[in-house]
């Protein structure tokens, strides 16, 4: 009955911090964080605010971020010189970064609180900055940040990663401890940055077998990573039993990304937020990389009216970025990739069994 039904429904908290999406990484620099300001403005003009509740998170304190980074990084931040063309030092950085890990941090204390069911940061996932080196976009590593601060109340937290990049500060973070289980699934051929993620990279010490990672080739298609997505899911939930779930939704592994190679839908990627949901455990999830602003606006609206239960008009409501997502002005456009799917069905079988026996050693 629909008393019940409601008694059930998954309370949902959104976190959007108004500024986060006027900051400029330069001219020729891929990271947008206006597509920030886009997905907002999708998800509001959806009418999805009326389904979640929304807050306006104050920025992270300098304390907050020495909970991980070195001071002697994080303070001189400014003073870096830019590491290489990734990490440009750009007007407002520190805002950026108290504003994005602010979010993480606060949508984590809702959860402990039991304030909501599914907290949702789209600004933050910045997975790769390290305790004392900024790398690839990113600066503050909020995910880290957050994750600490759920483990002051939840025993387990498992990470998961489906950006097309390795998660190689997390893994780092917590490569040698048992209560956090890193699970990337990433592009990997040697070259790629960060060049991290292969799939002997099991963890050390206390924390070996609790990082696990997924290494494809180009061009992987819908069917072949959700199915490897659920299968390797559903036996890390099985043998690990999180008490708290953290998922990086970078968009930069949907077909036609700027700076990917896989050839997601952007139905696929919704796919695995909605495996992930279906566990009913306590769940942040966070964006990541996405280059593409349009289909990154379009994925992470879809992804938000998932995690709500709610079905969307295939055409994109009357908005002011209308022009962004000419010419069709639909929610899922065809993503036609580029590249030829280079995972035959024995490598990802291969796969399957490496991390299935690696899953095994936890189970003895
Ligand atoms: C010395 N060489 C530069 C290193 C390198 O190849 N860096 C990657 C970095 C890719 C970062 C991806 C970030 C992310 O999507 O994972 C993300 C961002 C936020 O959360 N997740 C990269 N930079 C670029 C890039 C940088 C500046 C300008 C144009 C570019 F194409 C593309 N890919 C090696
Ligand atoms: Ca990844
Ligand atoms: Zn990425």
């Amino acid at each position: 009955n629909t008393r019940l039904a409601s008694h059930n429904k998954t309370r949902v908290a959104y976190f959007h911090d108004e500024g986060v999406g006027n900051y400029h990484y330069g001219e020729r620099h891929p990271m947008k964080p206006h597509r920030l300001t886009l997905t907002n403005h999708l998800v509001l003009q959806y009418g999805l605010h009326e389904k979640m509740e929304i807050f306006q998170p104050r920025r992270a304190t300098d304390d907050e971020i020495l909970n991980f980074h070195s001071s002697d990084y994080y303070e001189k931040l400014f003073q870096q010189f830019n590491v290489g063309d990734d990490c440009p030092i750009f007007d407002g950085i520190y805002d950026f970064c108290q504003r994005y890990a602010g979010a993480t941090i606060e949508a984590s204390r809702k959860l402990i609180a039991n304030g909501a069911d599914i907290c949702i940061n789209w600004s933050g996932g910045l997975h790769h900055a390290k305790k004392s080196e900024a790398s690839g976009f990113c600066y503050v590593n909020d995910i880290v940040l957050g994750t600490l601060e759920l483990l002051r109340y939840f025993p387990r937290v498992l990470y998961v990663d489906i950006d097309i990049h390795h998660g190689d500060g997390v893994q780092e973070a917590f490569y040698s401890t048992d209560r956090v289980m890193t699970v990337s699934f990433h592009k990997y051929n040697g070259d790629f940055f960060p060049g991290t993620g292969h799939i002997d990279e099991v963890g050390s010490s206390l924390g070996k077998y609790y990082s696990v990672n997924v290494p494809l080739r180009d061009g992987i298609d819908d069917d072949a990573y959700v199915w490897l997505f659920k299968e390797v899911i559903d036996a890390v939930i099985g043998t690990f039993q999180p008490s708290a779930i953290v998922l990086q939704c970078g968009a930069d592994s949907l077909g036609c990304d700027r700076l990917g190679c896989f050839n997601l839908s952007i139905r696929a990627h919704g796919r695995c937020v909605q495996i992930i949901k279906n566990f009913n455990i306590p769940l942040l999830v966070v964006g990541g990389g996405g280059y593409t602003v349009r289909n990154v606006a379009r994925c992470w609206t879809y992804e938000t009216s998932v995690l709500v239960d709610t079905e969307l008009d295939e055409n994109l409501p009357p908005n002011e970025y209308r022009d962004f997502f000419k010419p069709d002005y639909k929610l899922h456009p065809h993503l036609k990739g580029r590249v030829e799917n280079q995972n035959d069905r024995n490598y990802l079988l291969k796969v399957r069994e490496r991390v299935m026996e690696q899953l095994r050693y936890l189970d003895a």
